[in-house]
C-alpha cells in the first residue's frame, strides 16, 4: 500500500521546528519527505493540512493487562497497593483475561497516539496475539520473580527464551522479546546473576523496575549496604542494553552507574505521583548523560494510557522541582516519548523520527480545534495544550490503524465489552 500525506505540518523530531511538507509511504517504510516524486502512484491519499504529523509515540513502560484493575485499588500507598491488592488479584489471572485486558489497553493506546510499547507481564503469548490482530508495535517481556536456581524461577526463564523463539520478531517484524526481571526485591542476586548468565547466548535487552519508592531503597541499604542500582550492577545485568523503569531515589554514584552502562531510565511521572513514590531528577539524569524515556506504568498505577498526560506532567512537574521554567522545554519531553524510547527499545534506526528509510510509524492530531489556536507555537501547543482525544489518524508499520478516529483493525465496542466481563469473572475469583 503506497500511501501520501499532502501538505501536512510536519514535526519529524530530528529538529525543533515543524516545516509544510508530503511524506510518501511505500509498504512499511517512509520513502520520501518533501517533493512528490513523478512515478509515485498512492493507493490512499491523506489530506494533512489541518494536522500535525509526528512520529507515533512510544509508551516505554508499561503492563498492559493490567487495565482489568483500572480503579480497583486507589489511593492506597505503594507497598499494601502492591502486595495486599494487586499480586493477590494476580494469582487469578487466566490467559484470556490477559488477551482481553491487552486488547483494551491496545485500543486505548492507538486512540491516544502510542505506536508502539515496552510491557513486562504474565501470559505473554496472549499480549503477542494481541498484538499481532491489532497491529501495533511492542516490546515484550515475560516477568521474572524468584529465588536463586529453583525450579519455579528457572521454569520461568525458560518461557522467556520460548517467547523469544515463538515470537521475536514476528507479526510483521512488529515483536521484539526481551527479559524482564521484575526487581531486585523479587529476584534474589543469585536469580539476576543466572539472568544475566542465560542471556549471553541470546543479548535481550533487559526491563527491570529500580529504585521506585523510598522503602525499596531503605531496604537495600539496610540488607546489602547499597543501593538497588549498585546492587544490580554487581550482578552483570547492565551489560545489555536495560531499560530501567522509576529511578526516582538516586545518588550521585546511582546517576555515575546508569550513565556508564548506557542503562535508559523509564520516567513514569503519573504513576509516581499517584503511589506517591516522589519525582525522578529527570534534568540531572539528562544533564549526566542518561538517556530518559517516558512511559505510564500499568493503568492501575495511573489510570490511563495517556502520552499526552505524561509528556504534560514531565514538562510541567520538573519545572515545579528546581524552580526553573526552562528546564525540560516543550522539545525534550516530547523526545522522550518518541525517539528517547525508540533508543531504550533498541529500536531507534526503526522508529523515534520521521525519517526516510525508518519504518512508517506516524500519528495525526488534528488541530482545527479551539486549543490550537492562536498558533504561536505549535510545538508548545503539543505539550501544554493537545489531547489524546485530538489524534484523529494512526499509522504502524505502512498501515492505516486508525482513520478519522476509527479504530479499524479491531472492534473497540467488542473489546470493551469482554474486558469488562473477563475483569468481573477476575474478581469474583478472589471473593
Ligand atoms: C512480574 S510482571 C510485572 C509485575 O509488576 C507489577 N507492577 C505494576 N506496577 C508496578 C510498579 O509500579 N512497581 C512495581 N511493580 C509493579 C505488576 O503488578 C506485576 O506483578
Ligand atoms: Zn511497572
Amino acid at each position: 500500500m503506497n500511501i501520501l500525506i499532502r501538505n501536512t505540518k510536519l514535526l519529524t523530531m530530528k529538529k525543533e521546528e515543524i516545516i509544510i511538507s508530503n511524506i510518501g509511504i511505500v509498504e512499511d517504510e517512509i520513502a520520501f519527505i518533501g517533493n512528490v516524486p513523478d512515478e509515485f502512484i498512492p493507493d490512499e491519499i491523506i489530506d494533512g493540512e489541518n494536522f500535525i504529523t509526528m512520529p507515533g509515540l512510544i509508551n516505554a513502560h508499561t503492563h498492559i493487562a493490567m487495565s482489568l484493575m483500572r480503579n480497583y485499588a486507589d489511593d492506597l500507598p505503594f507497598w499494601p497497593w502492591l502486595t495486599e491488592k494487586i499480586w493477590p488479584l494476580e494469582e487469578k489471572l487466566e490467559g484470556e483475561d490477559v488477551y482481553w485486558g491487552s486488547l483494551l489497553s491496545i485500543v486505548e493506546m492507538i486512540k491516544s497516539g502510542i505506536t508502539c510499547f515496552n510491557d513486562m507481564y504474565f501470559f505473554m503469548d496472549d499480549v503477542a496475539k494481541a498484538v499481532e490482530i491489532s497491529g501495533i508495535r511492542a516490546n515484550l517481556s515475560r516477568g521474572l520473580t524468584g529465588e536463586g536456581r529453583s525450579d519455579e524461577a528457572i521454569a520461568k526463564l525458560d518461557e522467556s527464551f520460548k517467547l523469544y523463539k515463538d515470537w521475536n520478531n514476528k507479526a510483521d517484524g512488529l515483536i521484539k522479546v526481551e527479559l524482564g526481571p521484575h526487581a531486585p526485591y523479587t529476584c534474589d542476586n543469585e536469580y539476576l546473576k543466572e539472568i544475566s548468565k542465560r542471556n549471553e547466548e541470546y543479548d535481550l535487552g533487559i526491563h527491570i523496575h529500580l529504585s521506585e519508592s523510598p522503602k525499596e531503597v531503605e531496604d537495600s541499604y539496610k540488607e546489602y549496604g547499597m543501593s538497588p542500582i549498585e546492587k544490580v550492577e554487581k550482578t552483570g545485568l547492565f551489560k545489555y542494553r536495560t531499560m530501567a523503569a522509576h529511578c526516582v531515589h538516586i545518588s550521585d554514584n546511582d546517576i555515575k552507574i546508569l550513565s556508564e552502562n548506557n542503562v535508559t531510565v523509564l520516567n513514569n511521572p503519573g504513576s509516581n505521583m499517584k503511589l506517591a513514590n516522589g519525582f525522578a531528577k529527570v534534568k540531572k539524569l539528562i544533564d549526566n548523560g542518561v538517556n530518559v524515556a517516558l512511559g505510564t506504568d500499568g493503568s492501575s498505577s495511573n489510570n490511563n494510557l495517556n502520552m499526552f498526560e505524561e509528556i504534560n506532567y514531565a514538562a510541567l512537574i520538573n519545572k515545579a522541582l528546581s524552580n526553573e521554567p526552562t528546564d525540560i522545554p516543550a522539545f525534550e519531553a516530547l523526545k522522550m516519548a518518541t525517539i528517547n524510547g525508540a533508543k531504550a527499545l533498541g529500536r531507534e534506526k526503526e522508529i523515534g523520527t520521521i525519517e526516510v528509510g525508518k519504518k512508517a510509524d506516524i500519528i495525526m492530531i488534528d488541530i482545527e480545534k479551539p486549543h490550537f489556536y492562536p498558533r504561536y507555537n505549535l510545538i508548545s501547543s503539543l505539550v501544554y495544550s493537545a489531547s489524546a482525544a485530538d489524534v484523529c489518524n494512526v499509522i504502524i508499520n505502512g498501515k492505516i490503524i486508525m482513520k478519522n478516529y476509527i479504530v479499524e483493525t479491531i472492534n473497540e465496542r467488542e473489546i470493551m465489552h469482554k474486558a469488562n466481563e473477563k475483569a468481573m469473572e477476575l474478581v469474583d475469583r478472589i471473593n
